[in-house]
């Protein structure tokens, strides 16, 4: 049984001529990393607003755990699957940053103790702790984005959703995130979905990859299996990452050097193809641009002890 299924989904919005999703088949299991890309329009939104039962599907269904969405549980699979809009303004509320991220845990029906308790958690895992007093429709792009990610992180769901989660972010805020989410899996357990058109983090942060265009499903893999297909990634006018197409153009002007889609595979191949030894592991880490290393003791993003560990 899979975490999250879609059987044959098809949606229109009342306005929509064509269809928005076409017979789509998506799934996540525990503990996946998984990336939506595709261009504008081509209904990640959308798919995501069915996943945890905001839109309904004209045809077809969505199964959480294996049961379709209804009347009865849709209280429980708002608590399972926790959406992340792309656009902070739609989910940010509130006087304070901090009822903002009460909220959610609130209509909950947690006790006072409990909510407090999650909130001074997720507080402190997006180092909102200089904002929690402060009115969220004063905040900057950025800072909306975190608060509104710990609203739903405060309702400790299995499966976090998130439309576009780097947008409007600063390099700093998309590395941080990008470890944050990275992190998410492996210490908590979560299955992580976002949507991103920054296809440089993918090859880093999925284990999965679906690509969209025009409201249907065109390719499904790992990032590796995605960016070999230049036609797919033509059609959903997706770019190939810098350190691949970096690769394939050495490859392809005759020097011997194996392909590589991550940061620390492409050393690897860097170093071979030099004749020397790959580094030992432990002892690499990916550089932080300079500007962004003397800045790193400001905004952490990091993981809380006391959300739920596995
Ligand atoms: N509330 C709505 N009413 C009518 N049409 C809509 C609505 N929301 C989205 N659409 C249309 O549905 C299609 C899919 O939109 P959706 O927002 O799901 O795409 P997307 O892949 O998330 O795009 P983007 O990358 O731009 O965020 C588009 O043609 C869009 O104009």
């Amino acid at each position: 049984m899979h975490l999250i299924e879609t059987r044959d989904l098809c949606y229109s919005y009342s306005t929509s001529k064509e269809p928005v999703l076409n017979n789509i088949n998506f799934i996540a299991g525990r503990k996946q990393r998984i990336a939506v890309l595709g261009p504008n329009g081509a209904g990640k939104s959308t798919l995501f607003r069915h996943l945890n039962g905001i839109l309904k599907p004209k045809s077809g269904s969505v199964l959480i755990r294996g049961e379709p969405i209804t009347k009865a549980n849709i209280h429980e699979v708002r608590k399972f699957v926790g959406l992340v809009f792309q656009n902070p303004d739609d989910q940010v509320f509130s006087t304070t940053v901090e009822q903002d991220i009460a909220f959610g845990p609130c209509n909950l029906g947690l006790d006072e103790e409990t909510i407090a308790h999650r909130v001074d958690s997720v507080v402190h895992m997006l180092g909102l702790e200089d904002l929690r007093d402060r009115a969220p429709h004063h905040l900057s792009g950025g800072e909306k984005k975190r608060v509104a990610i710990a609203g739903v992180l405060a309702m400790e769901p299995q499966v976090l959703i998130l439309d576009e989660p780097t947008a409007g972010l600063d390099p700093l805020g998309v590395k941080e995130l990008f470890d944050f989410l990275n992190a998410l899996p492996e210490t908590y357990g979560f299955t992580v979905i976002y949507s991103t058109h920054q296809v440089e983090l993918v090859p880093e942060m999925a284990d999965y990859v679906y690509v969209m265009e025009k409201g249907e499903i065109t390719g499904y893999g790992t990032p590796q299996e995605i960016f070999l297909q230049d036609d797919l990634l033509a059609r959903a006018h997706l770019e190939l990452p810098s350190l691949p197409r970096l690769i394939q153009a050495l490859q392809a002007q005759g020097i011997n050097i194996e392909s590589a889609y991550t940061y620390q595979d492409a050393e690897d191949a860097f170093m071979k193809a030099f004749g020397k030894e790959p580094l030992p592991r432990e002892k690499k880490e990916i550089p932080v641009h300079s500007d962004l290393e003397h800045m790193s003791d400001h905004q952490h993003i990091h993981p809380h002890p006391h959300l739920h560990q596995e």
